[in-house]
């Protein structure tokens, strides 16, 4: 450095401390200077000839503060008293002079360019590091399959299948009706989490019902590491009086319908948020009738006209009408689901598409296509481009596979409506009914004592200790009193658990339950209370009474046939002989085998029968009139059950799941994972950053703050640390150890913080490779592709990638493919930092042509990227664009509204992408030395 060029006045920064920030050299003397570093009330004295500072000197468009913080842009400067004089241009566009004295004082370079030639040169190590962050940060976001890798669960084919089709989708509108007990609560948290992590939804509401809500919050948390808030009507009213909405205390909100319907200022509050993402679960109390809707329907479709994603999630769509099931599908989807009587005539068409889905999925080449006899039928039903498309015998596959989903869509179920069976999912117990009939009790003791029911829950309870069961009757009143009864009268160990009692009462009797060694041996609940609950790690059900809906029933079954059941379910029903709920009994089991199977014609069933079933009830001994009831409901099963089997369910089955795509998932994910990369980043990133990591077993580490910590805030390291696993089974059957995946908080802040930090975006290397001359200057960098647009148009993910690494010589050529970071890393070779430093002065000239030879081929590209972002993006629009057209000329409805929201959305993507540009993140200096 020659010692010429100090003078007074003149602004350096120091390589050693950064943090002090600009210093000002406020004497000269002999061969010593002083520097004062305002930022950081500091005065250090250095000799000439071995001070650790760099000048700084900004260059024209460079930004820069002045001391009272304006920000001005650098136009020029000049040379004054071997002081610099910059000429800027201050926000109004006026030009401006300031001395360098008049720099801000707190200056973080984090250019850099900058930082290289102020001698800023990080380690190697911490380059790497930031190029691994970059890296993974880009595959995961730029993954399908982003958001579903993290999740505390299983990996089961039909959850991850509906959730990568949900991902598909920028805002899924979906009603999830998997069978009873199959993981619709998972589902929805994989679309949610799926959502949050791709930014997609930011605040999301969840309505459940009030039993379910503690249920909801831990699942969540606990299992995709989502931290919901819970609002119920005591927390609305602290937050409302403070002046704040409630529902905008935090982004992910949890809440249940009693809460929001017990008053309209709640209601209100709930609307008035601005929400990206709504989840209701047990959507099948929202009831809809063409004269009257339920106030939980009409909040919710006042909601989804409102929130872009709306997950509607129910076992039993159709336990309340097929009306009100048409009326849910219209909230998700008023342009495909516009019209009752179309709907219903739909239904009755199901086996026809059926037929021609059939056709269209044996055909394997054009030729036997059009020899199917169904052709004609087809090629009525699909649009001209599909059809052109189908017959070419170049486009036949991909067309076939485009005109299957568009049967499902415009005839069929419809693309929003996903429903796996146990059939699908495979490997579930059986389900076994035990009858225990009793005579008539002719005492005149008052209930419960004159119910020969409860003498014998008393003896089966007895010889069944201590194994445990669950009692479901249908009312809460019922519960309660039965419970007292057992409890206090015979001093039997039971809980009981229903919708009046609080959400603390409620939790402590399932936990109560839960307890393996001394819990209640018998959980009393009533049908509302129970609704959603998981009890699978008990098998025996005992029905003291019957509901008289089959998908009650089966709501109740599910409590314990449900993923995670590993016994046979025994479901217990004990009944008076020739009693009314003997009658109902018979119907259920020998009309319809509602206990062996699952019901998926019940409500139908339930339609056609109930009036019989009632008067059969009322007169118990007409003993014709239950055999004919019996007869014909069993007759009436057989041939529904055979048109769902061939229509509905089968296009269902079609729709929810594919084995082989679901598989493929699978092994993609599997190979997402990484572990032992994840790992390698973070024990680099601890060392990085000062935190204590050490091994606690195989694949487990422990992570610790320690005093070295140079990032204080990484949001998601607790005080007291925190074991994580990189194995999913492991986290599985250790509830205290974390899952460490690449979408767990941690991990992703730990990505953010190596980002948002300059560390490691300069460096410089050596490199022994003999295709190279000594001497051979080299640049790598690494480049990010930015689009500065609203966050709801999401457009970077119509980008082909937003991550790049160059590597290029001082001849412009490009050398990322024959010098990949795997042969670059183990070759490239330490130097000390003082020689990095001379050696990058000394080379100043080379390195910004090399710089800016970067940017010239980032530019070169750039429209390439433009083109090919847009091109994603009228892609997915003309096809969503085309879908409503063809809607709208088969439902004879007009969507021009719909259909211009959808181009204005593409004009305004366009326009966002067109704006797109590369920065330059990191840069390394390669010297190629060759000894
Ligand atoms: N992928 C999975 N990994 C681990 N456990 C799972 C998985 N999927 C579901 N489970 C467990 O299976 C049980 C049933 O799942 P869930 O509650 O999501 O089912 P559901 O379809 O919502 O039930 P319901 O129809 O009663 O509302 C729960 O205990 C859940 O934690």
């Amino acid at each position: 450095m020659p010692e010429e060029n100090f003078a007074v006045g003149q602004r350096w920064v120091s390589h050693t401390e950064s943090e002090l920030g600009l210093g000002c050299i406020s004497e000269v003397q002999g061969r010593s200077i002083e520097v004062s570093f305002p930022a950081a009330d500091a005065i250090r004295r250095y000799a000439v000839n071995n001070a650790p500072l760099a000048r700084v000197r900004f260059e024209p468009n460079d930004i820069v503060f002045d001391q009272s913080g304006n920000q001005l842009i650098v136009q020029d400067y000049q040379e004054h008293n071997n002081c610099l004089i910059y000429a800027c241009q201050n926000d109004q566009g006026t030009l401006q002079v300031l001395p360098e004295q008049d720099l801000q004082n707190s200056i973080q370079f984090r250019d850099p360019g900058k930082r290289l030639f102020i001698g800023q040169i990080d380690k190697n190590k911490q380059f790497v590091l930031r190029r691994k962050a970059l890296e993974y940060d880009h595959l995961s976001q730029k993954s399908p399959l982003y958001g579903l890798m993290g999740a505390r669960v299983q990996l089961l084919p039909h959850q991850i299948y509906i959730a990568a089709q949900a991902a598909q989708r920028l805002s899924p509108r979906l009603l999830l009706a998997d069978e009873v007990g199959l993981g619709k609560t998972i589902e929805a948290g994989l679309i949610m989490h799926q959502q949050w992590l791709a930014g997609r939804a930011r605040r999301v509401l969840v309505i459940v019902p009030e039993p379910l809500l503690h249920q909801w919050l831990v699942e969540m948390l606990r299992r995709f590491n989502l931290h919901f808030t819970l609002i119920d009507a005591e927390r609305f009213t602290a937050i409302h009086d403070s002046g704040e909405n409630p529902f905008e205390s935090n982004q992910l909100i949890l809440t249940s319908m009693k809460t929001l319907l017990s008053d309209t200022v709640i209601s209100s509050a709930v609307t008035d948020a601005q929400w990206d993402m709504l989840v209701v679960d047990e959507a099948h109390h929202l009831q809809w009738q063409a004269e009257k809707a339920s106030a939980d329907y009409q909040l919710v479709a006042k909601l989804s006209e409102l929130v872009p994603a709306v997950l509607l999630l129910t076992a039993t769509p159709q336990q309340t009408g097929l009306a009100s099931h048409f009326a849910r599908l219209r909230l998700l989807d008023p342009a495909r689901f516009s019209s009752l009587a179309q709907f219903e005539q739909e239904e009755q068409a199901y086996q026809q598409i059926t037929m021609l889905i059939e056709c269209l999925l044996t055909a394997t080449d054009v030729q036997s296509l059009m020899q199917s006899t169904h052709f004609n039928a087809l090629t009525e039903k699909l649009d001209q481009h599909t059809l052109q498309k189908l017959l070419e015998p170049e486009t036949f596959a991909i067309a076939r596979q485009q005109a299957f989903r568009q049967l499902l869509d415009y005839f069929g179920t419809g693309r929003l409506l996903y429903r796996n069976t146990r059939q699908n999912v495979g490997d579930f117990p059986k389900r076994i009914l035990q009858r225990y009939p009793l005579p008539e009790d002719t005492t005149e003791q008052p209930w419960p004592e004159s119910d020969p029911r409860i003498d014998w829950l008393l003896s089966w309870l007895q010889s069944f200790k201590p194994a445990k069961a669950l009692l479901i009757c249908q009312q809460a009143e019922m519960a309660s009193e039965l419970e007292a009864f057992l409890r206090v009268r015979h001093g039997l160990r039971t809980a009981v658990f229903h919708e009046n009692m609080s959400l603390l009462q409620r939790d402590r009797a399932a936990a109560y339950f839960a307890e393996q060694e001394s819990g209640a041996q018998l959980l009393i609940c009533s049908e509302i209370g129970s609704e959603g609950r998981n009890f699978q790690f008990c098998h025996d059900l005992v029905c003291l009474d019957l509901p008289q809906h089959p998908d009650i029933l089966e709501q109740r079954i599910g409590r314990l046939d449900r993923i995670g059941q590993r016994h046979p379910v025994t479901i217990h029903v004990p009944y008076i002989e020739h009693s009314a709920q003997h009658h109902l009994l018979d119907w259920y089991d020998k009309g319809m085998d509602a206990f062996s199977e699952v019901q998926t014609i019940g409500e139908n069933l339930y339609q056609q029968f109930s009036a019989q079933l009632q008067s059969v009830m009322v007169s118990p001994q007409d003993d014709v009139a239950i055999k004919a009831l019996i007869r014909e409901t069993r007759q009436q099963y057989q041939i529904l059950k055979t048109q769902e089997q061939t229509g509905r369910e089968k296009l269902l089955a079609w729709h929810s799941f594919d084995p082989a795509e679901a598989e493929n998932l699978l092994a993609e994910l599997e190979s997402a994972s990484r572990p032992i990369e994840l790992a390698d980043f973070i024990s680099d990133f601890c060392d990085a950053f000062g935190i204590d990591h050490q091994s606690h077993s195989a694949d487990t580490v422990i992570l610790m703050p320690s005093e070295q910590m140079q990032q204080q805030d990484l949001p998601a390291l607790p005080e007291e640390g925190i074991t994580g696993t990189f194995q999913r089974h492991k986290a599985l059957s250790r509830e205290d150890i974390a899952f460490f995946s690449w979408e767990h908080p941690l991990i992703r802040s730990a990505i953010d913080t190596v980002l948002s930090h300059e560390l490691g975006n300069t460096a410089f290397c050596t490199l022994t490779d003999e295709r190279f001359p000594a001497g051979t200057l080299l640049i790598e960098s690494l480049c990010y592709f930015d689009i500065p647009a609203p966050p709801g148009l999401h457009s970077q993910r119509y980008l082909p990638c937003q991550y790049r690494r160059l590597v290029l010589d001082e001849k412009g050529r490009q050398l990322t493919e024959s010098l990949p970071s795997e042969i670059l890393d183990p070759l490239a070779g330490r130097i000390d930092k003082p020689t990095a430093r001379q050696l990058v002065s000394h080379a100043r000239n080379q390195i910004e042509l090399l710089i800016r030879q970067t940017w010239q081929t980032l530019q070169h590209d750039t429209q390439k990227w433009i083109n090919s972002a847009n091109h994603a993006v009228e892609q997915e629009i003309n096809a969503e664009v085309s879908r409503l057209e063809t809607l709208q000329s088969i439902q004879g409805n007009s969507l021009k509204a719909e259909i211009s929201l959808w181009q204005h959305r593409q004009s305004q993507l366009l326009s966002a992408i067109s704006t797109g540009q590369w920065r330059l993140d990191a840069i390394r200096v390669i010297i190629v030395t060759n000894n």
